[in-house]
């Protein structure tokens, strides 16, 4: 597939999260693997995915394009989806569809700004497909300036400056879609197939949906939660 082709695959279609981190109790490559395999024989039309492990075993079990992060804490930075260069060659090695990384105006590990960072990775990797991962309207307007290729609503809610909401930042896609020429993806706490339509109406080109999916503890969490406010 060119890349034109792996982006217009994605229209109007859904995107799984199978993501679990170290504390969760799914954290295993062959669980995220079999979770992949579920949301392929769901329908799913592409699976994000973190670490290369999980992305390695996602890989051996299903087909689909794979949009790849690398999540890493670093002590001097707030940006921990795939933050350095170091992540993005791994990824790079790992033969993912499409890289996502953080795009917010923040600084990276080590004092990079984003500008210089998406400079060097467009440099060595001048062909390789970028998802940016934002939080605010004017990081979706300097993602498309940095040139990434899709822009999606993952970390609205999760910078203290954004948006914060239970609900998914519908209105994020709503304004970027007014101004945007590449592709918005909705993401992020997109909880029932209602909305996930509803972010295809208001012109979203894709849907990302994680936990509501992937992660039964936090489901579980919601159906104890809405028990005991019903009390
Ligand atoms: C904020 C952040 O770190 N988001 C991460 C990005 O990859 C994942 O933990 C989310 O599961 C993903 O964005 C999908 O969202 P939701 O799980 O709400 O459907």
């Amino acid at each position: 597939m060119t890349d034109t082709d792996t982006i217009e695959s994605l229209k109007g279609k859904l995107i799984v999260s199978c993501q679990a981190l170290e504390d969760e109790p799914l954290y295993d490559p062959y669980i995220m693997a079999k979770m992949a395999l579920a949301a392929k024989e769901g329908g799913a039309s592409a699976i994000r995915a973190n670490s290369v492990q999980q992305i390695q075993a996602i890989k051996k079990e299903v087909d689909l394009p794979i949009i790849g992060i690398i999540k890493r804490d670093f002590p001097d930075s707030d940006v921990y989806i795939t933050p350095t260069l170091e992540e993005i060659t791994a990824l790079i090695d790992c033969g993912v569809d499409i890289i996502a990384m953080d795009f917010t105006n923040r600084t990276r590990p080590h004092g990079v700004e984003l500008p210089h960072f998406i400079q060097e990775i467009k440099k060595r990797y001048p062909k390789q497909l970028i998802m940016a991962d934002i939080s605010t309207f004017e990081e979706g307007v300097m993602a498309e300036e940095l040139g990434a290729d899709l822009v999606s609503t993952t970390l609205s809610g999760y910078t203290p400056y954004s948006r914060q909401s239970d609900d998914p930042d519908l209105e994020l896609i709503q304004s970027l879609k007014k101004v945007l020429m590449i592709p918005i993806v909705a993401e992020g706490r997109i909880y029932s197939p209602e909305t996930a339509a509803q972010a295809i109406q208001l012109g979203a080109h894709a849907v990302v949906v994680g936990g509501a999916i992937t992660r039964p503890r936090e489901i579980t969490k919601r159906f104890v939660a809405a028990l005991v406010d019903s009390r």
